[in-house]
């Protein structure tokens, strides 16, 4: 299974509701929809770390503290596809830049663009902007690449302890 990460920035957009930085993806798996900064972990590295490396790079931004928010596990036709790790924080450093890969946008949590994303997002990534902690998994079906399979049940925990050692 690919292990893979995705951090949320939010930041305080001095109304209300927060904001957070969404990507663009412009190229692999994914490309031209909307999601968190993130990527496949190296060797050796931690989630964390893969987080915060994949940040840096994708858009320039620097992220620190970490909370762990989720675990989802993608299964494409019956075999555990990729593993994702996935983060918040409100601590950072820069500003947003694009990248070959990226295109970084602030949004406001209630107008994420859901209908841009990933067919699984709207179950999870709401609870998750909202503060909670969340543990799912995820069933497509028709062949590779996952981009192009169905999203087809779930089941997702909410309020899970995920421990912060990674
Ligand atoms: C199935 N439902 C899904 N819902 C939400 N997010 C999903 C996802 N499935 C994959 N993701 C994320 O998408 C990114 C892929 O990126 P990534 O692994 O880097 O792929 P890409 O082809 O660009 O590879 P490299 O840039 O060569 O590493 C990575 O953050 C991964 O967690």
């Amino acid at each position: 299974m690919i292990e893979t990460t995705l951090c949320f920035p939010l930041r305080d957009d001095g109304d209300d509701a927060d904001d957070v930085l969404l990507i663009e993806k412009r190229r692999g798996l994914g490309e031209g929809w909307y999601n968190g900064p993130g990527g496949k972990l190296e060797s050796g590295e931690t989630p964390r770390d893969c987080a915060v490396r994949e940040t840096r790079e994708e858009v320039g931004l620097d992220v620190r503290d970490l909370e762990k928010a989720g675990e989802l596990t993608f299964l494409l036709d019956g075999e555990g596809h990729t593993f994702c790790h996935v983060y918040r924080t409100r601590s950072f450093e820069g500003e947003p830049t694009s990248s070959e890969e990226a295109h970084p946008e602030w949004v406001p949590v209630d107008d994420v663009p859901y209908d841009r994303m990933w067919d699984d997002d709207h179950l999870w990534l709401p609870g998750v902007l909202a503060g909670n902690t969340v543990a799912g998994e995820f069933r497509f079906e028709g062949g590779k690449p996952l981009d192009e399979a169905a999203f087809v049940d779930h089941d997702l925990e909410w309020g899970v302890s995920l421990g912060n050692e990674n």
